[in-house]
């Protein structure tokens, strides 16, 4: 569980503010444009700190833990693969930065590579893939990393809605399966039904405790149906 204990967060005139836990599972994070969702995302991920207030993980105080030390991976919408490494590479980084991997870690690599739907571009550089293979490459890095708390900015948004929804199929089976805590921004109310049973909703710089998806985009509070259209 993620508590967010009374948490501040100013950024310029911006100020962010979440006090609520956040059960396991799949999360949407919803709102209007600048009600402060990249930066609840960029607070967990420990990239900002906040001016007041605990981030709690399983017990833990991460308030000031260092990004790469944090129990969380992260998936941006550009992927930010490297264009030079191979795809086994790009993925194997997920693992080890400096990619010294053992054998075992290699299969690793490999099968994880095959559960994508990826197996046979382990050689190939991700210039030569599609956008939506590319995806499946930083989804297959941030697997390997299996870090309990999972981080999605828009991921899938440059997708067509077929290779969108295949994507968000396959992620929920992945996170069902390692029972991990997922927090995903999206502006489309479709993938935020499909992907997560609850959802948590930014308004106006302050994160709400998470309720069901459902029944918020049937009913949305005035901000949130104006931006919804
Ligand atoms: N580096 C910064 N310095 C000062 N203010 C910032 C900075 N980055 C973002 N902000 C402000 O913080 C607020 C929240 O931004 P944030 O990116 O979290 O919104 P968002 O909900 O993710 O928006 P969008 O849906 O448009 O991506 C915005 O009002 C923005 O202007």
């Amino acid at each position: 569980m993620l508590e967010f204990r009374d948490i501040l967060l100013r950024q310029g005139g911006f100020t962010l503010a979440a006090d609520f836990a956040l059960p396991q599972g799949r999360h949407a994070v919803i709102g209007a444009s600048g009600s402060g969702k990249s930066t609840l995302l960029a607070l967990v991920g420990g990239f900002l700190s906040p001016e007041r207030g605990r981030l709690v993980w399983d017990g833990q105080d991460i308030t000031g833990m260092a990004p790469g030390r944090r129990p969380v991976s992260t998936l941006f919408q550009h992927h930010n693969l490297f264009p030079h490494l191979t795809v086994a590479q790009n993925v194997g980084m997920g693992l080890r930065p400096d990619l010294r991997l053992d054998r075992a870690q290699k299969d690793r690599v490999t099968q994880v590579l095959e559960e994508v739907g990826l197996g046979g571009t382990a050689d190939r550089r991700p210039g030569a893939l599609s956008g939506g293979q590319q995806g499946r490459v930083a989804l297959a890095r941030v697997l390997l990393r299996a870090r309990p708390l999972l981080l999605l900015d828009e991921p899938f948004a440059a997708l067509g809605p077929a290779l969108k929804s295949e994507m968000l199929a396959l992620l929920s089976r992945i996170v069902d399966e390692t029972g991990a805590t997922v927090l995903m921004v999206t502006h489309d109310p479709a993938d935020a039904r499909a992907f997560a049973p609850l959802t948590v909703l930014v308004e106006d710089g302050r994160a709400h405790a998470p309720c069901p998806t459902g029944p918020l985009l049937d009913d949305p509070p005035p901000g949130l149906r104006a931006y919804l259209g």
